[in-house]
């Protein structure tokens, strides 16, 4: 047996314990996780600096603190997240119990990223533990050390047959994916979440994608330029511009260009002083093939500020680039660097036009004083997720779902979507062995009469204010009668009813016309009844 395939028969089997499904436990697990951060930090910050330059705040500031945040929420919402969920019956299940029961899916596979290597690994983990599954943790090997600590510290602080981490390249992670899991987590670029999905498909394993892109940001004329150029230059070139929610280039006014040039200028000079290579905020380039990546990039472009780099530092100076082309190189491919195009359009049409034309993106930022303007932004585009006025801030958002749409990924997680993305919700009904007569109208022989009980019972809706309460109640007669009915019906040998007044309940079906539904009337003609049982 390969390394890989111990790890999962481990899990797989710790899982058929039964031991990740108690509350307790998953409350015992996360507090452990959470005391990693607490205890480790020095340890997890010293690898993230040798593998991207994170400056030890940094490290808390995008990293950590998001990571303790989501698992104080698990911590103090699980029983309510795994507790059944009373949903809406119908007439025919009224006098059933019927909710909803979250239940863990078995053995997750997490596959992470490098940019954000804790954040994007270990959330999905939270989830993973708060809905009961086992998982198999795989960190990106790009990131050299920090993938490392992960494995040197997890089984030190979490169940490590339940939570095991392989790591390892490409070989290992296709051998992991041999492999057969209930849910695959990945985190990475579309080109290789194809592969993940393929391999997927064997055993019909369901998938989220949590991938990348373009995520455009357009300004507005009508805005404070400068505050918005401040929060792009924070979102950009921030870890170096190696965040899949980066704002990727900069739709503008030609008239507000020069502007917006030289307000990102200062806000990089206030963010990482004259000479941005010495100032411990700002990070580097993961490796060598993505520095020389992202400088051909920028070739044909027409660069307004930085635009140099040091391979041997894995340093590119924070780039910003004017008039840009749509058909330019850095146009072409998700930048995942510090270089921020700027393409000057004629205004909100052109900008939605342009968005529209390429892959729906993980994010989508629009900067503007103008609510209207925000609204178009919102309703004539599709993205992962959409924000006003600032970048980044919607991925610490726990309430919000993260996940992109279309090329930018498939399902969602961040708190309780977390929590249900990595549960079976399994839908539940419990009747009683009772009204046996009531089942009538399904069972055969079928006739129209039973048919014309059958839409009442199945299409009748009820909204429940005061009016919708009374409306209940007076149904719920109507229930009580028809099932008395057909037992009187059934057993009339046995069972005699007397009606005073003659006529309990007709049912008219008529077809109203220009309605393709046809609409059932209920006359209550007589409530004042007795049934008497005669042995
Ligand atoms: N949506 C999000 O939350 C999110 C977060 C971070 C990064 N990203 C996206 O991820 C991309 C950057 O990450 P990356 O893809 O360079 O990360 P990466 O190189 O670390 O790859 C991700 C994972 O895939 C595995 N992998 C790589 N090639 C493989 C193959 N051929 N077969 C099987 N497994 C393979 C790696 O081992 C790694 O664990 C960007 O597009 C970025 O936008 C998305
Ligand atoms: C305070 C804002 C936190 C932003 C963290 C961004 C993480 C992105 C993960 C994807 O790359």
């Amino acid at each position: 047996m390969s390394r890989e395939q111990q790890a999962v028969a481990r899990a797989r089997k710790a899982f058929e314990t039964g031991r990740s499904r108690p509350l307790e436990y998953r409350i015992i697990q996360l507090k452990n996780l959470q005391r990693l951060f607490i205890e480790r930090e020095k340890d997890i910050s010293d690898a993230i600096k040798k593998d991207l330059n994170k400056s030890e705040v940094g490290t808390q500031l995008f990293e950590t603190l998001g990571l303790e945040g989501e698992i104080n929420l698990a911590i103090r919402k699980l029983k309510e997240w795994a507790a059944p969920r009373p949903v809406e019956k119908n007439l025919l299940t009224l006098s059933d119990t019927v909710y909803i029961q979250p239940e863990p899916l078995g053995l997750v596979l997490i596959i992470g990223a490098w940019n954000y290597p804790w954040a994007v690994t270990i959330q999905p983990l939270i989830g993973a533990i708060a809905a009961g599954n086992a998982a198999v943790v795989k960190p990106s090997e790009v990131c050299v050390h920090t993938a490392k600590v992960m494995e040197d510290l997890l089984p030190l602080y979490i169940d490590k047959e339940l939570y095991p981490v392989v790591t390892g390249g490409v070989a290992e992670t296709q051998e992991l994916l041999r492999q057969r899991f209930d849910y695959i987590f990945y985190t990475g670029n579309g080109t290789v979440g194809k592969v993940i999905m393929e391999a997927a498909a064997k055993h019909l394993t369901p998938v989220t994608l949590e991938l990348g892109g373009k995520s455009p940001c357009y300004i507005d004329k009508n805005c404070d330029i400068s505050i918005a150029c401040r929060r792009i230059t924070w979102g950009k070139y921030t870890n170096c511009g190696q965040t899949c929610i980066a704002p990727d280039y900069i739709l503008c006014d030609p008239s507000i260009q020069d502007r917006v040039i030289e307000e990102v200028k200062k806000s990089i000079k206030d963010f990482y002083t004259e000479n941005p290579k010495t100032c411990p905020d700002y990070g580097r380039i993961i490796n060598q093939r993505h520095f020389k990546r992202i400088m051909a990039l920028v070739g044909d472009s027409t660069v307004a500020a930085g635009g140099d780099g040091d391979e041997s530092d894995c340093f590119i100076a924070p780039t910003v680039l004017r008039d840009v082309k749509p058909d330019a190189k850095v146009m072409q491919e998700e930048i995942f660097g510090p270089i921020l195009p700027i393409l000057p359009v004629s205004g909100l049409d052109e900008a939605i036009k342009f968005i529209n034309k390429g892959e729906k993106p993980l994010a989508l930022y629009v900067f503007s004083a103008d609510e209207k303007v925000i609204s178009r932004m919102r309703d004539e585009t599709s993205s992962g997720g959409f924000l006003a006025n600032d970048c980044l801030v919607h991925f610490s958002v726990s309430s919000l779902p993260f996940g992109g749409v279309g090329n930018s990924g498939m399902g969602c997680y961040h708190g309780k979507f977390s929590f249900d993305q990595l549960s079976h919700l399994r839908g539940c009904l419990i009747k009683k062995l009772k009204m046996e007569g009531v089942n009538n109208m399904r069972y055969p022989p079928h006739t129209p009469k039973k048919l014309g009980w059958a839409r009442f019972f199945f299409l009748t809706t009820f909204d429940l204010g005061w009016a919708g309460r009374m409306l209940l109640l007076a149904l719920m007669a109507v229930v009580a009668a028809f099932v008395l009915q057909v037992r009187e019906t059934q057993d009339s040998d046995r069972l005699r009813s007397r009606v005073k007044n003659s006529y309990l309940i007709s049912v008219d079906q008529t077809q109203q016309p220009g309605c393709r539904n046809s609409s059932v009337v209920i006359k209550i003609k007589v409530l004042h009844m007795h049934f008497i049982y005669l042995h």
